[in-house]
């Protein structure tokens, strides 16, 4: 199995009705609501032994992140969440008041946000706990930010820091769940376990109307950027001094392992966009003015041939996709 090839071939099974205004291949799915609402739906699933082990999160973050990383989709598109619906795959090991304390994660980031639990399936499973989360928001008609907006000459830009996660998941498994730790170390573990998903900012970037492509970074950088390059089918290269790679990385884990980890280790749950450079420094200052870092990592040069290049001392390489994938 080759997760990318099977989706492609599985999109051929999805048909063109008007109501569908964005289907396979965005962060979420858009579809009419009413007049004046789009509907934004999507679902991210989170398997024992793939996406943590009982070693790397405790039970109420698995909770916490199984709806992180859909409200980090939702931010995506720039969209409000509303709803979620919680599917359930059960090994016989798991007992019903470690299941209650993965709800009491998921309902500590419910709150935060204001999402309403309204469903789910609860079945057995033969090996490792299965947590699907499907969430449902909206946002303004037509309003949505896409992957395919990128355009020559804007800006690319990303949020907050990367590399944290990646670094956190390595100190995880190599210290376990309970080790006496650093702050910096402590600070990396944090955001692996329990990311903070970019709905403010995802909504203010929605709010400052302008053409903006988004994308959130859940599998890595590189393949975020290759992501949205093959959306808008567009040129854009990144200045690697520009990275804004986790300090608490850097620190712990040197800088060339933080870059990589910043790069390819995924899992950081922050946006990584495009916006016209004469745009940019407004969404910068409004981002700044919530305490939102906002960097510019880049530039889109040229359209016709999507390509990504990393710009240092002058030198360009062409990046590889070694961001995560399954199978
Ligand atoms: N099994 C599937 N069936 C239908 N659509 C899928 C399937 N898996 C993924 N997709 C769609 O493919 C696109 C890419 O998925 P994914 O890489 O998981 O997105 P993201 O990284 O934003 O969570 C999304 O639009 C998603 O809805
Ligand atoms: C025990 C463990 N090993 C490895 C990882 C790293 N990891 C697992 S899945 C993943 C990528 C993100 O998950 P995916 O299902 O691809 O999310 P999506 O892109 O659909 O949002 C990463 C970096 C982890 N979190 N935990
Ligand atoms: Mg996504
Ligand atoms: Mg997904
Ligand atoms: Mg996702």
């Amino acid at each position: 199995m080759h997760e990318f090839d099977l989706i492609r071939q599985i999109d051929s099974f999805a048909a063109d009705h008007d109501d569908v205004k964005v289907g396979i291949g965005d962060d979420a799915a858009v579809t009419s609501s009413n007049a004046y609402k789009d509907m934004i739906s999507c679902v991210d699933t989170i398997c024992e032994g793939i996406h943590f082990k009982r070693s790397t999160l405790h039970l109420s973050d698995i909770g916490y992140k199984a709806l992180a990383v859909n409200l980090s989709d939702i931010a995506a598109m720039g969209g409000t969440p509303r709803y979620y619906l919680v599917s359930l795959g059960i090994p016989a090991e798991w007992d019903q008041e470690e299941i209650l304390e993965i709800y009491r994660g998921m309902n500590d980031l419910a709150k935060r946000y204001g999402v309403i639990l309204i469903g789910g399936d609860t079945v057995s499973a033969q090996n490792g706990l299965m947590i699907s989360v499907t969430v449902l928001g909206e946002i303004e008609t037509n309003r949505s930010l896409l992957r395919n907006s990128a355009r020559v000459g804007d800006i690319v830009f990303a949020s907050g820091t990367l590399g944290a996660s990646r670094g956190g998941l390595d100190l995880l498994l190599s210290q376990g769940l309970t080790a006496h730790r650093t702050e910096e170390e402590k600070a990396l573990v944090i955001v692996h376990q329990r990311p903070d998903p970019q709905v403010t900012l995802g909504e203010l970037l929605k709010e400052s109307g302008f053409r903006i492509a988004l994308n959130d970074i859940s599998d890595g950088l590189s393949s975020e950027i290759w992501e949205l390059a093959e959306a808008s089918n567009v040129c854009i290269c990144l200045e690697e001094e520009k990275i804004p790679i986790s300090a608490d990385a850097i620190k712990l884990f040197g800088k060339q392992s933080a870059y990589e980890y910043a790069l390819n280790g995924g899992e950081d749950f922050q946006l990584v966009g495009t916006v016209a450079k004469t745009h940019w420094p407004t969404i910068q200052s409004t981002a700044k003015e919530k305490g939102i870092r906002l960097s510019a990592i880049g530039s889109v040069e040229h359209e016709g041939d999507s390509q990504v290049f990393m710009q240092k001392n002058g030198e360009r390489t062409r990046i590889k996709r070694t961001g995560y994938r399954h199978g």
